[in-house]
């Protein structure tokens, strides 16, 4: 059954729990004794009534000792799809969780408080989610119970909506009013709201076509590790594990090592153990070659007439994470693309967006927490990346602090 990975995003408050334990409860998704549990603790805390939030708790919880997690994921299935949640939390200085659960996410459900309307929270999650090219966005009018399910609170939100859509070219829309603590239009029509023909919000979940065009793309293999056994009777074997990113790859193609370059012909495709004649996005196999060519991890063997030119000048647009220390020309840090890190340096920041209105700032000197910007790199070693615009797998990197090893920047990196 086919996996669809959304991330859920809104303000604080804005009903992401409620709407994620409501989606559980009305498919079915919930266990007994979860329920039990849940409504125990509702008991306590809230005069009886259930609290969904509740479901996601246990997670929140966590993150606030900040022990554990920033992103939490949640698992349910429907009769027609599998999927993922993932869960980044809404405060300010949280956006870079958005980044790092959005950057392989299939669709977005963005939270506006029906009271609230269009706030730079909502402009913010929105830039990120155009940047990243997530195929789909749902925005969730919630809490409409609040505003008497009015029909003109949720037109006039849906049409500033749609105005910041326009300009970040988002196109895959939907824009549904929703009340997540009472369930309309989450799975079930709302009787509150006939005046709204639209879909249910997991009607969309459950139909939207998200993976058009990932296997036309042209092949793209990172190479994970290089199996060479010792054993003498398979001292020819030399095979190169990972998982394909883009695209197809058969037994006969012609495929070019890079950065390298160097070129040979598949012999043989394996997947756990057995040998296949072809392999789809996003499966994991070993690949044998006709030709000893030199290989390792860190390679990425491509296929295809559309590909990477391996090069040092990088231009990305960057979402600055580091909450300690300012991105700055002339700081160095590792780059990681696929399974390849390669030390880098920045050579200029050519403009930052500016959140509200999405206009561009050049002149700016330094990056700070959530900023967004477009930056010039140079890496130590020649990478060969596809800009991301037309390839997200290929054109996604992070850039890690040296001395701590944390994720500082979430990238998405373009042609010079
Ligand atoms: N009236 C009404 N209240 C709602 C609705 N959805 C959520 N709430 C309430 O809004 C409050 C916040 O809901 P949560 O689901 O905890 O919000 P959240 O976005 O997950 O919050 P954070 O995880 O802290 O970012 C709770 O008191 C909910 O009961 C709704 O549709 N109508």
């Amino acid at each position: 059954m086919d996996i669809l990975r959304f991330i859920t995003a809104g303000s604080v408050d804005n009903g992401k729990s409620t709407l994620i334990g409501r989606l559980l409860y009305d498919t079915k998704n919930i266990l007994a004794d979860q329920m039990n549990a849940i409504e125990k603790a509702s008991k306590s805390r809230n005069n009886g009534e259930i609290d969904l939030a509740l479901l996601t708790d246990g997670l929140r919880s966590e993150r606030e000792q900040g022990i554990t997690i920033d992103v939490a994921y949640k698992y349910f299935q429907t009769a027609n799809r599998k999927f993922i949640s993932i869960d980044a939390p809404g405060h300010l200085q949280y956006t870079r969780n958005m980044v790092t659960g959005a950057s392989n996410a299939d669709l977005a459900i963005i939270l506006v408080d029906a009271r609230l309307g269009v706030i730079e929270q909502t402009k913010r999650h929105s830039l990120i989610a155009g940047m990243l090219k997530i195929p789909y966005v749902i925005v969730a009018i919630n809490k409409m119970d609040l505003v008497d399910f009015s029909e003109d609170t949720f037109l006039k939100i849906a049409a500033d909506y749609r105005e910041l859509a326009d300009k970040l070219k988002i196109e895959n829309l939907k824009i549904i009013p929703v009340s997540a603590l009472n369930g309309d239009n989450i799975v079930d029509k709302s009787p509150s709201m006939p005046w709204y023909q639209g879909e249910t919000l997991l009607s969309v979940l459950e139909t939207a076509d998200v993976h058009r065009g990932a296997a036309e793309q042209g092949a793209r293999f990172p190479v994970q590790f290089v199996l060479r056994p010792q054993t003498s009777e398979l001292h020819d074997y030399r095979g190169y594990a990972g998982r394909l990113i883009s695209g197809k790859l058969r037994k006969g193609d012609r495929i070019s090592a890079l950065p390298s370059g160097s070129s040979s012909v598949i012999a043989g495709i394996e997947v756990y153990g057995k040998e296949v004649d072809e392999i789809v996005v996003p499966q994991s196999a070993t690949i044998l070659l006709e030709d000893d060519i030199d290989i390792s991890r860190g390679d990425i063997l491509t296929a295809g007439t559309d590909q990477p030119v391996p090069t040092q000048d990088v231009k990305s647009l960057i979402c600055w994470m580091d909450d300690r220390k300012e991105l700055k020309p002339g700081n160095k840090y590792l780059l990681q693309h696929g399974t390849s890190r390669v030390r880098c340096s920045v050579k200029q920041i050519d403009y930052r967006i500016d959140i509200n209105s999405y206009v561009q700032e050049e002149g700016v000197e330094a990056l700070r927490l959530n900023d967004v910007a477009s930056v010039l790199l140079r890496t130590a070693q020649p990478i060969a990346f596809d800009p991301y615009s037309h390839n997200r797998a290929n054109g996604g990197a992070i850039l890690i602090d040296e001395t701590s090893n944390v994720t500082v920047g979430a990238c998405m990196l373009e042609e010079v």
